[in-house]
């Protein structure tokens, strides 16, 4: 296992990796590192000769030119993992590898594939006699190489061939790896899809806070640093937290500025929050907090639309700030909203789970998905742990039927009582905040939608009578009454009386004598 080994040692790979860049080259080498015969493939072969010579003393390596060599190198049943760019490359590896495979060899593709792509090629390779796992990972490069977060999908036999292997190359949190079956075809990369966009609006808040404290408590970089790292000690510490205090501390070496002032305030996105927000809308679940994250991305990045807006569009606002004496109430205040918030992303993410899970026909257990973030991925958080519990803790034998909730789960985050609890708390400090970034001009779609989310929750009434009697008024698509079953439609362009769903005139009950209401 310690010697470099690059001839071909044909039939006896443990697995195959095709696609070397970052994500790839680093989970061949945790692979190697656990002990496992690695075998290496890349279109270009320059990144697998890399590979092995960088780091070919970390285990045993079989380096290959091409598919057909890396599938010879494999033992039976062979197992291929996948890790190209997503979309149309997956497809040309795939359409390569077939022909070169058996009856019961597996195909993994580790990339961040849209679900209905996995789900279309499982369907595709099953009729070929081959298994297909679609598998979410997230962790960036530190966790490929040192133990990521990892969501398996595909069809349950199939873990038994690959589970083993994904598990020992996983984050481990108190012992359990952050690596267990989600449930069948596209489930995986489903699961990864909405850690994305649980981490676009977990990303979106961080900027939110670190926007106000900046522009309404005038905290300047490095002395924010130091407000992160604080945070970090409390119910918000997390790793994207922490690397924020790093990001703030960071002196630009060719300007001696900090370096948040000389990046470009446009923010990159490959996708999967944007497909998050678009099956957010298809599975009717109210994701609203991840989509303005999305939404903010996009906003950032229309430089020329920005450039005439600062020049013609006023701000409407006297002056922004807090006084001195304020400033610290201001950042505890800021701190809560951004708990809040971060907690309405998760109930969200959580939800829209369970939608998609009656939609796709999958059982997808909240407690265990929650035990799988703990570590190892971007979003991985103490909190994360406390959602788990809330969840009913880790059970990987448990399967609620798809699209309900195992027994004593909350039907919403929110309603598990600590979290109603910190929700509570932390409300008076959220409106304040929130308030306060309106009167200054500073945008914070993602603070205000959390908080819009949970007044709608929580709200005994919403204008969606309203809307209701207006969609009835000008298409006749009825409305139900508070007070009796069925449906109902007012003959507005005539005499103004009520119709029941056949069309005959409703009798208005007599109110009894006496009735304060008649
Ligand atoms: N980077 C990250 O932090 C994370 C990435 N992911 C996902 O993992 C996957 C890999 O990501 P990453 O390592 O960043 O690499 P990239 O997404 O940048 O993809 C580069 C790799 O894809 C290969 N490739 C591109 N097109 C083709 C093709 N048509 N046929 C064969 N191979 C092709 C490249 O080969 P060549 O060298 O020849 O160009 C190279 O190996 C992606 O799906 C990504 O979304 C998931 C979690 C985190
Ligand atoms: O999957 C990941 C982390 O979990 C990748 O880093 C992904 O690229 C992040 O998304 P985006 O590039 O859209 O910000």
């Amino acid at each position: 296992m310690t010697e470099q080994t690059t001839t071909a040692l044909a039939g006896t790979a443990d697995i195959g990796v095709t696609g070397l860049a970052v994500m790839g080259a680093n989970l061949a080498r945790n692979f190697a590192r656990n002990g496992y015969t690695v075998a290496l493939h890349n279109r270009s072969r320059g990144r697998t000769d890399q590979l092995v010579a960088e780091h070919g003393h970390e285990g045993e390596f079989v380096a290959t030119g091409s598919l057909e060599e890396l599938v010879a190198s494999l033992a039976v049943p062979r197992r291929v993992l996948i890790m190209v760019k997503a979309g149309a490359p997956v497809d040309a590896v795939i359409d390569q590898l077939v022909p070169l495979l058996e009856e019961g060899d597996i195909v993994i593709d580790a990339g961040n594939s849209h679900y209905e792509d996995t789900r279309r090629r499982e369907a595709a390779l099953a009729a070929q006699g081959l298994h297909f796992v679609g598998v979410g990972v997230s962790g960036g490069e530190e966790g490929a190489l040192n133990g990521p977060a990892i969501m398996p999908g595909g069809p349950k036999e199939s873990y038994a061939a690959v589970g083993p292997m994904l598990e020992r190359i996983a984050a481990q949190y108190g012992g359990e790896p952050c690596c267990a079956w989600v449930g069948t075809d596209g489930a995986g990369h489903y699961v990864k899809m909405v850690h994305n966009g649980i981490e676009y609006a977990d990303m979106q808040v961080i900027g939110e806070a670190h926007d106000l404290l900046r522009r309404v408590a005038g905290i300047e970089p490095a002395a924010q640093a130091a407000v992160f790292d604080a945070w970090n000690r409390t119910e918000l510490s997390s790793y994207l937290i922490e690397i924020t205090a790093e990001v703030l501390r960071q002196t630009d070496a060719a300007t001696g500025r900090p370096l948040i002032d000389v990046i470009v305030d446009e923010a990159g996105q490959k996708g999967t929050g944007r497909w998050t927000a678009i099956s957010g809308l298809d599975v009717g679940a109210p994701v609203a907090a991840i989509a303005e994250s999305v939404f903010a991305r996009s906003l950032s990045s229309q430089r020329e639309v920005r450039e005439i807006a600062r020049e013609t569009l006023v701000a409407g606002v006297d002056g922004a700030g807090v006084a001195d004496a304020d400033r610290e109430q201001f950042v505890e205040d800021v701190r809560q909203a951004l708990f809040a918030s971060k907690l309405v992303a998760y109930a969200q993410g959580l939800d829209m789970l369970s939608a998609a899970a009656a939609e796709y026909g999958w059982s997808l257990d909240l407690g265990t998905i929650a035990s799988l973030w703990r570590d190892g991925c971007i979003i991985r958080a103490d909190l994360l742990d406390v959602i788990m519990t809330a969840f009913g803790g880790r059970d990987t034998d448990r399967h609620p039927e798809p699209g309900t909730r195992a027994e004593g789960q909350p039907l919403n985050l929110l309603f598990a009582p600590e979290f109603t609890r910190a929700i509570a708390d932390a409300l008076p400090a959220w409106r304040r905040v929130v308030g306060a970034a309106i009167s200054a001009g500073v945008p914070v779609p993602v603070f205000s939608s959390a908080l819009a989310y949970y007044d709608g929750l929580r709200a005994d009434r919403l204008p969606a009578a309203l809307i209701q009697g207006q969609r009835d008024f000008f298409g006749a698509h009825t409305y139900r009454r508070t007070d009796r079953e069925g449906s109902f439609h007012t003959l507005w362009s005539g005499d103004r009386t009520e119709v029941d769903g056949d069309g005959v005139p409703v009798v208005m009950p007599q109110p009894a004598e006496g009735d304060p209401t008649a």
